[in-house]
């Protein structure tokens, strides 16, 4: 977003004043105080350091994950959702969707209870709308609930389904692996019939948040697999000989899509491992300074 000069800098569920001086434009004066902010993390508290964030939501009260129970399904996930969303007091709900291809979805309520007791689930078929009623108590005039997912995971047929009406597009997903398209672009915030706002945020941004790269293995588990038949063990699979990846995207048995989406993901991991490294070799030097400054105070004793 454009800096406006304004202090804070308006965001996504910000209130604000504004001064119209058309029927649809406006010029922000003022941002009211916040009653919550969901913040980014740029680098992991895992890693023991309290790396910047920054403010990408205002005024949520409901952090709902939504997430793919059939093809994505996974507590790790959850758990990382969770405890970004309670780092700044927002209340999380998970909202597990497409159970209509599912055999006992109750299964899965009863896993995730075992492990977050008091985590609101919600087993959704977002096509039928079945399961969506019991989430009405959420759904308030007023009230905020910011989705996070991964692509695919069903945010927008969830929007669509809430409201309704097509307010959001969704993406056409592979039968195979249930992996949709980068429909989401950008942070959007939708008001539905009844009054409540719905903040959709761009699934693969969801995911990027202090992800590393065993992370991004693990989401693409076939594309790790394929890496290992690759002539080079360090091969990038952008072009080196022998790539069983760039084989697998040849024969059409990779998506090129989900190899993008791989190499977008990377691209994140390694920056975030890059902060790490750099923040290690910091401290290095500054334990050595402190070594070099210790010794010199006690050759003056
Ligand atoms: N069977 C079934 N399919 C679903 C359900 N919800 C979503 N889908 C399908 O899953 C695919 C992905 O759904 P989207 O709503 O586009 O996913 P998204 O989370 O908005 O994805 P991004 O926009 O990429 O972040 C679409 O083909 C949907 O039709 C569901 O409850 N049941
Ligand atoms: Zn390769």
């Amino acid at each position: 977003m454009q800096d406006l000069g304004l202090q804070p800098s308006p965001v996504v569920g910000d209130w604000c004043a504004v001064q119209a001086y058309a029927s649809d434009r406006g010029l922000i004066e003022a941002v009211l105080p916040r009653q919550s902010v969901f913040h980014k993390p740029v680098v992991h508290e895992a890693y023991g350091i309290e790396g910047e964030s920054f403010v990408v939501v205002a005024n949520v009260d409901y952090g709902a994950i939504v997430m793919d129970a059939v093809h994505d399904f996974n507590l790790r996930r959850i758990e990382r959702f969770v405890s970004l969303l309670y780092a700044d007091g927002i209340q999380p709900l998970l909202i597990l969707t497409k159970i209509d291809l599912l055999s006992e979805p109750e299964d899965y309520r009863l896993r995730v209870l075992a492990r977050f007791a008091d985590l609101p689930v919600f087993l959704v078929d977002s096509i039928s709308a079945h399961g969506i009623e019991a989430l009405s108590s959420y759904l308030q005039r007023g009230t905020t609930l910011m989705l996070l997912g991964l692509s695919g995971a069903g945010k927008s047929t969830l929007l669509n389904c809430l409201s309704n009406s097509m307010v959001a597009k969704t993406g056409e997903v592979r039968a195979q692996d249930g992996r949709g398209r980068h429909t989401t672009t950008s942070r959007q915030l939708y008001v539905l019939p009844n009054g409540t706002i719905l903040i959709d945020t761009p699934g693969l941004r969801a995911v990027g948040m202090n992800s590393s790269s065993g992370d991004v293995s693990e989401s693409f588990s076939d594309i790790h697999a394929l890496a290992l038949q690759c002539k080079f063990s360090d091969c990038t699979h952008t072009g080196e000989p022998g790539c069983a990846v760039q084989q697998a995207l040849l024969a059409g048995e990779l998506e090129q899509d989900r190899f993008l989406n791989f190499l977008e993901l990377r691209g994140e991991a390694s920056s975030f491992e890059e902060v790490l490294a750099r923040r290690k070799q910091k401290d290095k030097a500054l334990g050595k300074l402190l070594y070099h400054y210790r010794r010199g105070m006690k050759e003056y004793d």
